[in-house]
């Protein structure tokens, strides 16, 4: 099948794949296209193999979708950056195609159980952030962070897809507007900060002004250096009866990269995980910079939280405020479930995208703690998960998931299990 790489073909796109592709049937086996909406007539161009499948950009669309639109983040496409994979796309349509991706992933990969439970519960509709009208219901100026890359030649952009060339923008339409007011690609005072190979993150705190680092330095949007390591960041908790909540992260440290997405998702996981338990005692695993860890803790949950990264967990202790919360630096694995999960009544866990696993899944599961709340940005590892969890006698109760990451093909989804008696 390599011998197929580089060459262009006309096919009739099909269903949705993860990964932001449509599917596509040719002679030699299955393509995964990207840029392509189902049901269109598109001329594509094979850019790669793997095992037994290929991988295609449409290069020409002969006969396009009634939902596709034109690119909010023209940088995608064709030799363009990674990310984006769903930009021309309707946001409407974009929803229900990860929809449709949540419910293949869960039916596919979870397992009869788990597709059993689902259809009790019911598939959730993707939910959208933002009121109408407003940029984040565009999807637009919805990264409060931005990583990018100096190429070679002292370019600003972002690496290519599947690729380590560095390919120049000019433009961020998908950054918060404090990224955007920074003007990284045209004011001088970046230019000689910028030297060919920097990392560059640009961050934009909602408790705060723009800051950036270059490596390991920090500038302010003045573009000085600062001596300032942490930004303010505010969730907004009074659907919990918390008011505003306050964080200090670092600028290179994890936190929620869409500006509603930490005020949705506590309202959602302390939400439902506290509800009808009292002061539970409660084990969170892959806590960061402590998001969930401090509600819980505010509204009287005993929490042990464990962290792997240093910096995030610094950062944690800094937020809790001697809320009487553990905030442990240890890697998840099955020894650190056990060893600090003991008596558990409640796990909160919130894994990286690949998911927690089955060793980490089968030692909560001897933890018997009578509720789980799962957060999963990638469905397949979330379908993985929730058949395990399944597997060791959990109920999927409750299933709620958020588009936030609008014009990717990713979105969270979160999962309220609980115990059979
Ligand atoms: C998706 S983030 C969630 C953080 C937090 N719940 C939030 O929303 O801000 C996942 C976190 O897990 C941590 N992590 C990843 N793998 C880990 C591991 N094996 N052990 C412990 N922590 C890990 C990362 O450092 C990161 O802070």
């Amino acid at each position: 099948m390599s011998e197929l790489v580089g060459s262009e073909l006309v096919i009739e796109a099909g269903k949705p794949a993860h990964g932001g592709y449509c599917l596509a049937h040719i002679d030699q086996g299955t393509v995964f296209v990207r840029f392509a909406l189902p049901g269109e007539k598109v001329r594509i161009r094979i850019t790669n193999r793997s095992k037994r499948v290929l991988f295609a950009d449409a290069i020409e669309i002969l006969e396009p979708s009634p939902d596709r639109v034109p690119s909010v983040w023209p940088a995608a496409g064709p030799g363009g950056v990674g990310g984006g994979e769903l930009a021309h796309v309707s946001l409407k349509a974009q929803r229900t195609w990860k929809r449709w991706v949540l419910q293949d992933c869960l039916t596919r990969l979870g397992g009869t159980q788990v597709a059993e439970q689902l259809s009790q519960v019911g598939l959730p509709q993707v939910q959208a952030l933002g009121s109408d009208g407003d940029e984040h219901a565009k999807g637009l100026g919805r990264r409060s962070r931005v990583e990018l890359t100096v190429s070679p030649a002292g370019q600003l952009g972002m690496h290519g897809y599947r690729s380590k060339k560095v390919i120049a923008l000019d433009s961020m339409p998908l950054a918060a507007p404090a990224i955007r007011d920074l003007e990284l690609f045209s004011r001088k005072a970046w230019r000689h900060l910028l030297k060919p190979g920097a990392r560059v993150r640009a961050v934009a705190p909602s408790g705060g002004q723009a800051m950036v680092s270059v490596g390991e330095q920090v500038y302010g949007s003045n573009a000085k250096p600062s001596s300032r390591r942490r930004v303010q960041e505010i969730v907004d908790a009074s659907g919990l009866g918390l008011g505003q909540l306050h964080y200090q992260v670092h600028v290179n440290g994890f936190w929620q990269v869409h500006p509603l997405a930490p005020t949705t998702l506590v309202r959602e996981v302390v939400g439902q995980g506290l509800a009808g338990l009292d002061n539970p005692k409660t084990l969170e695993l892959y806590s960061g910079a402590g998001l969930f860890t401090l509600p819980l803790s505010l509204l009287g949950a005993q929490v042990t939280a464990l962290e792997g990264s240093l910096q995030a967990v610094r950062d944690g202790r800094r937020n809790l405020h001697d809320q009487g919360a553990r905030l442990v630096q240890a890697n998840v694995d099955a020894a650190a479930v056990s060893q600090y999960g003991d008596g558990a009544q409640l796990v909160v866990l919130d894994p990286p995208r690949a998911g927690a696993g089955r060793e980490v899944v089968e030692a909560i599961g001897k933890l018997q703690a009578q509720r789980v709340v799962l957060v999963a940005c990638d469905p397949a590892a979330l379908a993985r998960d929730l058949g395990l969890f399944v597997a060791q006698g959990y109920q999927l109760e409750h299933m709620a998931a958020f588009d936030l990451f609008p014009h990717t093909h990713h979105f969270e989804t979160v999962c309220v299990l609980s115990k059979v008696a």
